[in-house]
């Protein structure tokens, strides 16, 4: 899996693959890894899949009974603080930006990339990241960040989705099969001067 996140001028980008693998098995190409809590609040998964499925369902759950105990929706933060409480009682055992691991450590942020293709991700999304970056800018490196890692890890690939948050609310802006976008974005193969024509 290869997700990633970042926090920038316009609000905040999400981006991840869809595939799923038991050893070298691919054992789907298209899993929702963005799970999409209410209209403002996304997470995104990496790691076991049924225990991601199950703990962010139930953090969906948790969110909405926020709302209907206050009347009034949930923070990044205090979601983020529920699912690390969650995490935190199985210690031992699995725009806020938030970064929650299965120790119940939280880490705020402002770019992070999750899974077994993060580190490829890391060097697309360190390299071409700026605060201040144009929305199309951000979404298209959001794009490029997780189809360089589907090329590079035998572990993710599939169709890489980017969702955009702003304080209105999430929007997915990009779903395309990673296979597409190999011809959109691998460099393509100089012609060497001895067999230029
Ligand atoms: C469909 C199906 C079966 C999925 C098995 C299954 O959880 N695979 C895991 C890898 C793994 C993890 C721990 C034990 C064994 C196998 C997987 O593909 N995780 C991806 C994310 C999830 C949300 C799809 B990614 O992190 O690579």
């Amino acid at each position: 899996t290869t997700t990633l996140g970042f926090i920038f001028e316009h609000g905040v980008i999400i981006a991840v693959d869809s595939r799923a693998t038991m050893g070298s098995y691919i054992s789907s190409q298209t899993v929702k890894k963005v799970i999409e809590i209410n209209p403002y609040l996304l997470g995104t998964m990496a790691g076991g899949a049924a225990d991601c499925q199950f703990w962010e369902r139930n953090l969906g759950l948790q969110c909405r009974l926020y709302e209907l105990a206050n009347g009034k929706r949930i923070t990044v933060r205090a979601a983020s603080k529920l699912l690390a409480n969650t995490m935190f009682s199985y210690r031992g055992m699995g725009p806020g930006l938030y970064y929650v691991d299965s120790d119940g450590q939280r880490t705020q942020g402002q770019r992070f990339s999750v899974g077994s293709g993060s580190l490829y991700a890391y060097g697309i999304l360190d390299q071409g990241y700026k605060w201040d970056l144009p929305v199309e800018d951000a979404i298209e490196l959001g794009q490029r960040a997780i189809y360089h890692a589907t090329f590079r890890d035998a572990a993710s690939g599939g169709t890489a989705s980017v969702y955009h948050v702003t304080p209105n609310g999430w929007k997915k802006v990009r779903g395309d099969d990673v296979l597409d976008l190999h011809s959109k974005y691998y460099p393509k193969p100089e012609l060497h001067p001895t067999n230029a024509v």
